[in-house]
C-alpha cells in the first residue's frame, strides 16, 4: 500500500515556539546495553521510544534481559547471574547502534544468535567488528560476507585482550566493543589504525556512560582500555536528543523567529551541542540559559564552511539550511556518510537538485550554492534525517512533498505532529 506524501508546511510567519524534544537515541541505546550487562536492575529515565530503541529493547529481551515499561521510563532487569542466552533471532532494522553494539553482547551469551536487518543494513560497514570479535576468540558465521546477516555462536564468556581495528567507517565499531568490554574476563584494549575515526563526541559519550555505570576506562589517542568488572544498577537519565533539535532550531533561522529547546544540558557528549556554534556561524543569535537553548533569527542567514567529521549526523538538516542561506556553503569531513542509512551525500545532491538546487558532491562532502527552489517530491531513502531536512526546506519552499514521512520514526515517531505544533504556535 502506498503511503501518501507529507506536504511539508510553509511558515507564513516567524516561528515563536518552545519545543520539548524526546530522549537521545545514542544515550538510550547505550544505557540499555549497559543495563542488560549490569549486576543490578537499572531504571532508564525518559528514554527515547522509537524504532531504533524498541529494536534494541527487543534484542536484549531476546537474550534474556527484562525491559519493561514503568510509566515513561524503562526498567531493565539483567538475567540472573548475567547469563544471557540464545538461541535468538535479532532484527537490527537499520539501526547502526543495534547492529554494532549488539554482536559483542551476543558473544557473551550462550547459543546461536542470528542477526539481520533491513536490506540496507546489509550494506553498512560491519567487517571490522566481526574481525575484532573473531580475534577475541568469538565464533561468527557470516558466509564470508563480512557483513550482515551473520550468526554469533557465543560460549557465555569472552576472554578479551587487545584488538586493532580500522574504525574510519564508523565510530560505532569502537563503541560497540567498548560497551561490552567490562564483561570480558580480561577487559579490552581497542586500538584504531587507519584514516581518522569520525564522530568523536559519540566515543566520548561511550566513555562517559561506561564510567557512569562503574567501568574503569582509559581513553588515549586512538586507543581505549576498559577494565573488567561489574556494572552497577541505579538510574540513568537520558538527555533530550540534541541532533534531533537541528531542524527545530534551524526553523528560527529560516523564518527569522525564535525557538527554545528546554532541558538543553550544560555539559554533554552529544554531537548536537555543536549546533550552538554552527547556527551562530550561520547568523543566528544563540543563548543557553536556565530555560534551555534559544535560537533567534537575526535577519542574517549566511552559508558556512564547516568540517562536520565529528558531527556527521547533523549534515542532512544543515545541508537543507545551507540551500536556503544567502551565500554558498562547504560541508566537509563526511565521506563516511556514504555508509549511513543511505548514501547521504548522493541522496542530498539528488533531492536538493531535484527541487532546483545547485549542490555538488565533493570527495568528502558537499558544496551548496543557494538558488531559488521549487516544490516537488523529496525522496527520503528510509532515512529519518532526510524527512527532517525536507521539513526545514518546506518552511520556505511551497509544495515540498515528503515521500514516506513515517521513516522518521527511526528516531522521532512524533516528528510531523511536533513540527506542525511548532508552526501552529507562530
Ligand atoms: O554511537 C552513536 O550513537 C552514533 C555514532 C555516529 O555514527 P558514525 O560514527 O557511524 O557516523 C552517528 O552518526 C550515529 O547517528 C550515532
Ligand atoms: C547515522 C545515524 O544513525 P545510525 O545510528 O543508524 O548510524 C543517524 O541517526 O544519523
Amino acid at each position: 500500500m502506498s503511503v501518501p506524501h507529507w506536504p511539508a508546511p510553509v511558515a507564513h510567519a516567524p516561528v515563536d515556539a518552545t519545543v520539548a524534544l524526546p530522549g537521545s537515541k545514542s544515550m538510550t541505546n547505550r544505557a540499555l546495553i549497559l543495563a542488560a550487562l549490569a549486576g543490578e536492575p537499572v531504571r532508564v529515565v525518559r528514554p527515547l521510544r522509537s524504532r531504533d530503541t524498541e529494536l534494541m529493547a527487543g534484542a536484549l529481551r531476546a537474550l534474556g534481559a527484562g525491559v519493561r515499561d514503568e510509566g515513561a521510563d524503562w526498567h531493565v532487569t539483567p538475567p540472573a547471574d548475567g547469563a544471557l542466552a540464545g538461541p535468538a533471532r535479532i532484527d537490527v532494522g537499520l539501526a547502526g547502534t543495534v547492529m554494532r553494539f549488539l554482536p559483542p553482547v551476543a558473544a557473551l551469551a550462550t547459543g546461536a544468535v542470528a542477526i539481520d536487518g533491513d536490506p540496507r543494513a546489509r550494506e553498512r560497514p560491519m567487517g571490522p567488528i566481526i574481525t575484532a570479535l573473531r580475534t577475541l576468540g568469538v565464533e561468527i558465521d557470516d558466509g564470508g560476507r563480512a557483513a550482515l546477516p551473520f550468526t554469533v555462536r557465543g560460549r557465555g564468556a569472552v576472554d578479551g585482550g587487545a584488538v586493532t581495528i580500522d574504525a574510519s567507517g564508523s565510530s560505532q565499531l569502537v563503541s560497540g566493543l567498548l560497551l561490552s568490554a567490562p564483561r570480558f574476563a580480561k577487559g579490552l584494549e581497542v586500538r584504531h589504525e587507519g584514516p581518522p575515526v569520525p564522530s568523536a563526541p559519540h566515543l566520548e559519550m561511550t566513555v562517559r556512560m561506561l564510567r557512569e555505570a562503574g567501568a574503569e576506562v582509559e581513553a588515549g589517542e586512538d586507543v581505549w582500555r576498559v577494565g573488567p568488572g561489574a556494572l552497577r544498577g541505579g538510574e540513568r537519565v537520558i538527555e533530550p536528543d540534541l541532533s534531533n533539535a537541528a531542524q527545530f532550531l534551524g526553523a528560527a533561522l529560516v523564518t527569522g523567529g525564535r525557538v527554545t529547546v528546554p532541558g538543553w544540558p550544560g555539559d554533554t557528549a552529544q554531537p548536537g551541542d555543536a549546533l550552538r556554534g554552527l547556527l551562530a556561524a550561520m547568523g543566528a543569535e544563540v543563548t543557553l540559559g536556565a530555560d534551555g537553548l534559544t535560537v533567534r533569527g537575526t535577519g542574517a542567514f549566511r552559508g558556512i564552511d564547516a568540517d562536520l567529521h565529528e558531527v556527521g549526523e547533523l549534515t542532512p538538516v544543515l545541508a537543507a539550511l545551507a540551500a536556503l542561506a544567502e551565500g554558498p556553503s562547504r560541508l566537509t569531513g563526511i565521506a563516511h556518510l556514504r555508509g549511513h542509512e543511505t548514501d547521504r551525500l548522493a541522496a542530498l545532491v539528488t533531492e536538493l537538485n531535484g527541487l532546483g538546487g545547485d549542490v555538488r558532491e565533493l570527495p568528502d562532502g558537499l558544496e551548496i550554492r543557494p538558488r531559488p527552489l521549487r516544490g516537488g517530491v523529496f525522496r527520503t531513502y528510509d532515512d529519518h534525517r532526510m524527512v527532517m531536512a525536507a521539513a526545514a526546506l518546506g518552511l520556505a519552499v511551497p509544495g515540498v512533498l515528503v515521500e514516506n514521512p513515517a521513516t522518521v520514526g527511526k528516531t522521532m515517531p512524533g516528528f510531523t505532529d511536533l513540527w506542525t505544533a511548532m508552526l501552529g504556535a507562530a
